[in-house]
């Protein structure tokens, strides 16, 4: 791609979008990993009370990491604020090469990229808009979310995610090629792409001409029908607790934020200090409703693994656990983030109540059913660092 040089100073600023669960986590978390000398910094967001997305990056970055905990970022903020986040992260002393926003998966891009156009720091530029897909899912997602194509068609680089569990790689990649306006599509999975390929993906002039305000204010239809019906008067997300109670569940309904892709969806964050039973996790698990389309955190199990946390990841029916050693400071809490449609949240936050345990001591084959679900750490090849399962009792 051809590109234009970014002033002296400025940073570019890339926004990095994709649906729920398409793998920008972990794009971000290869790129931290791989970007050489740059120094990028992050911009993370997350849809439920509790940062998960934050967290998961957190570690990689150190002071460079700025994150939003605040329900989407085209909803959270404006562009005022979106600054001073920025501000924080050009600040000459940190010596950021790279800014990577990470919105949402609900996000809307286009609003997200309009307010980038608009900030005034003179320390950033707009760097691109790159857009993660989810090539196994991609089918079922376009069908269900036909803004997904509006979406591609403003990127400028589009990711397409999970090739190694698309049963028609070709098929999918193909179909990306034809929705895309200029972007460059790249294949992978785990999000292993090259980062000097994100890095340089700033638009081009022309680029930059097309992308104009007045495109990005184009009213989209449905919006216009949500419109009429007076979608848009219902009250946006309620009060977002980061401090989240031991126990504590926390639900956001529809927002005001009609035609996005979260108009239409439910949230419940859960933490808890007590531990949780294993089986009991597994039964919830192996229950979730049909509307529960994503859900991510860390699981404390206790006595069934003194020395790791369980980071989980499902999307649809996918489900998997990557244990991974408790950080030396961190508190042992189980923090979820539950995200899907129609899901009747107080019921699933009394179902996870119900999985606490304050047992002091594991039965022997109780991770059983989670180890099923774990990931082979020969399946990818990739950094994790898990070496096996430390279930000292
Ligand atoms: N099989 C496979 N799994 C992947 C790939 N990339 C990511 N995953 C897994 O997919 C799940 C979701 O990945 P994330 O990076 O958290 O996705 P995300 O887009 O940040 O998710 P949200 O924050 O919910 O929008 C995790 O379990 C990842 O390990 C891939 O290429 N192949």
């Amino acid at each position: 791609m051809s590109q234009p040089s970014p002033k002296p100073q400025q940073i570019p600023v890339v926004v990095l979008a994709g649906f729920l669960g398409s793998g920008k986590t972990t794009l971000l978390n290869h790129l931290l990993h791989r970007s050489g000398g740059s120094r990028i910094g992050a911009l993370v967001n997350d849809f439920g009370a509790i940062e998960i997305d934050a967290m998961a990056v957190a570690g990689a970055l150190g002071d460079s990491t700025v994150s939003l905990g605040n329900g989407c970022l085209c909803c959270a903020v404006d562009a005022s604020e979106l600054d001073q986040y920025l501000e924080r992260l050009a600040e000459p002393t940190l010596g950021i090469d790279v800014i990577v926003i990470e919105a949402s998966g609900l996000a809307e891009p286009q609003e997200l990229v309009r307010m980038l156009l608009a900030s005034e720091h003179p320390g950033v530029v707009y760097g691109g808009l790159v857009e993660v897909v989810d090539a196994a899912e991609f089918d079922a997602t376009r069908a269900r979310h036909p803004e997904i194509d509006r979406h591609l068609a403003l990127a400028d680089l589009v990711v397409v995610n999970k090739l190694d569990r698309a049963a028609d790689g070709e098929g999918v990649l193909e179909l990306v090629r034809s929705l895309v306006d200029r972007a460059a599509v790249v294949p992978a999975t785990y999000g292993r792409i090259d980062p000097e390929f994100l890095f340089d993906c700033r638009p081009s002039e022309e680029r930059i001409g097309q992308l104009s305000f007045d495109d990005l204010h184009e009213d989209d239809p449905s919006e216009a029908d949500h419109r009429e019906d007076g979608f848009h008067d219902h009250d946006p997300h309620d009060g977002h607790s980061h401090a989240a109670q031991d126990g504590d569940a926390h639900r956001h309904g529809p927002d005001a934020h009609a035609g996005h892709l979260h108009a239409a969806y439910d949230s419940l964050s859960f933490a808890s200090e007590a531990p949780v039973d294993p089986r009991r996790l597994m039964t919830f698990l192996d229950s979730r409703p049909e509307g529960l389309y994503r859900i991510k955190g860390y699981v404390d199990f206790g006595p069934y693994d003194i020395r790791n946390r369980y980071v989980v990841h499902a999307v649809g029916r996918f489900l998997r656990f990557y244990p991974e050693p408790w950080p030396a400071d961190s508190e042992r809490l189980t923090q979820l983030v539950l995200i899907g449609s129609g899901i009747d949240a107080a019921a699933l936050e009394k179902e996870l109540q119900a999985c606490r345990s304050e047992a002091p001591h594991a039965d022997e084959h109780g991770m059983w059913g989670v180890l099923r679900y774990v990931r082979d750490p020969e399946e990818d090849g990739a950094d994790q660092a898990w070496t096996g399962p430390a279930t000292s009792a």
